[in-house]
């Protein structure tokens, strides 16, 4: 199978730890990477610069092979530096423009720290929005993060939790779950997925008295989506949709907003959660979690999630035709 492109993310955080990790986690068996980033810096694994994607197969058993792209500024471990910061986006647009060209069957995404790139200009506030601009299908990137128990899907990003609210409407929701369901069926395998659409309020509103956005927002979404043939059902109340009891009778979770539902998948299983974008031309995933500023450079990071992130993009590829 082609090699997946793997970014270096935040050089001041975790990024290059994570991927010495997975490296010496996958070297033997696979799938085969490549990283996006500067050689020279320190790696804990052996590393050897390649000139082109194509190398990356005859390296990878025995050095982490790196696609060399020079840092201006010299990573400091939990301090970015915005100096760095159009070679953490570049990063981004050469591993997209691999996979398109065929020359890398997906994209793994190491975290980025959003605040340092917006600082630098950066106009999109993460991943998921940047790659619907270049590697969108006309459709609006969708984020799911999936571990082996559960999966679910913000319809709302990142933004602020007022906004995200004051501009939900059924047709969103409708959308992302359309979207979901399609990548379910075609790429994850699952011949009729079930979906749980959350609810907003305390108890999905109590029948109106705790709030009306679950009858005029939520429910319509779930009649049309239902009258589509899609096997949808809510608004679920929000507390009690992730227990281990409710989780078996669905097979993605669709949250209004962000933390709705990544709070219950982290808390499950941060080292196992992997973050795919649904809806693009390439296979993207991610590992669930950020650039760990705080451990950086201290070699506790655990790979964990980045090698269930390579994984989960093997199989994405290998389902769309791309390995
Ligand atoms: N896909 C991406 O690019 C993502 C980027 N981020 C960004 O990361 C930055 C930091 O975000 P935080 O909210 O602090 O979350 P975080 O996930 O970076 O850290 C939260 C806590 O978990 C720990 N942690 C995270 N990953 C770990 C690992 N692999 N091994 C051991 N411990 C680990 C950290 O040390 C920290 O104590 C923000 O700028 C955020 O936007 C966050 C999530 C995803
Ligand atoms: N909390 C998930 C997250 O922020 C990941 O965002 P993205 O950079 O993958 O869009």
């Amino acid at each position: 199978m082609r090699p997946l492109a793997l970014t270096m993310g935040e050089p001041a955080g975790i990024g290059a730890e994570i991927a010495a990790g997975a490296w010496t986690a996958l070297r033997a068996a696979g799938p085969a990477f490549f990283l996006i980033d500067d050689a020279t810096r320190p790696f804990a694994v052996p590393v050897r610069a390649i000139a082109a994607p194509e190398d990356a197969a005859a390296v990878f058993p025995d050095a982490l092979p790196v696609l060399h792209r020079p840092l201006p500024a010299p990573p400091v471990p939990g301090r970015p530096d915005t100096a760095n910061a159009a070679a953490t986006i570049a990063a981004i647009t050469e591993a997209v423009e691999l996979a398109k060209a065929g020359r890398a069957a997906g994209v793994v995404t190491n975290p980025i720290q959003k605040a340092t790139l917006t600082a630098a200009g950066f106009k999109h506030p993460g991943h998921t929005e940047y790659l619907g601009e270049i590697a969108g299908t006309g459709i609006p990137p969708v984020m799911m993060l999936a571990c082996p128990e559960l999966r679910v899907v913000p319809v709302t990003v990142h933004e602020a939790l007022a906004r995200a609210i004051a501009r939900l409407t059924p047709a969103m929701i409708v959308e992302t779950a359309r979207i979901t369901a399609r990548a379910l069926r075609d790429e994850f395998g699952i011949a009729a997925p079930r979906l749980a659409i959350a609810g907003l309020n305390p108890h999905a509103g109590e029948a109106g008295t705790m709030g009306r956005e679950d009858i005029e927002i939520v429910a319509p979404a779930v009649a049309t989506l239902r009258a589509e043939g899609i096997d949808a059902r809510g608004p679920m109340p929000p507390d009690t949709m992730f227990t281990a009891l409710a989780r078996p009778t669905y097979d993605a979770a669709i949250g209004l907003y962000h933390d709705q539902v990544l709070i219950p998948i982290k808390t499950l299983d941060m080292a196992g959660g992997v973050n795919v974008t649904l809806g693009l031309s390439i296979v993207r995933t991610s590992p669930d979690h950020g650039t760990a500023l705080d451990i950086a450079g201290t070699g506790r990071a655990d790979p964990a999630s980045l090698i269930a992130a390579i994984r989960l993009a093997a199989e994405l590829a290998r389902a769309r035709g791309f390995a």
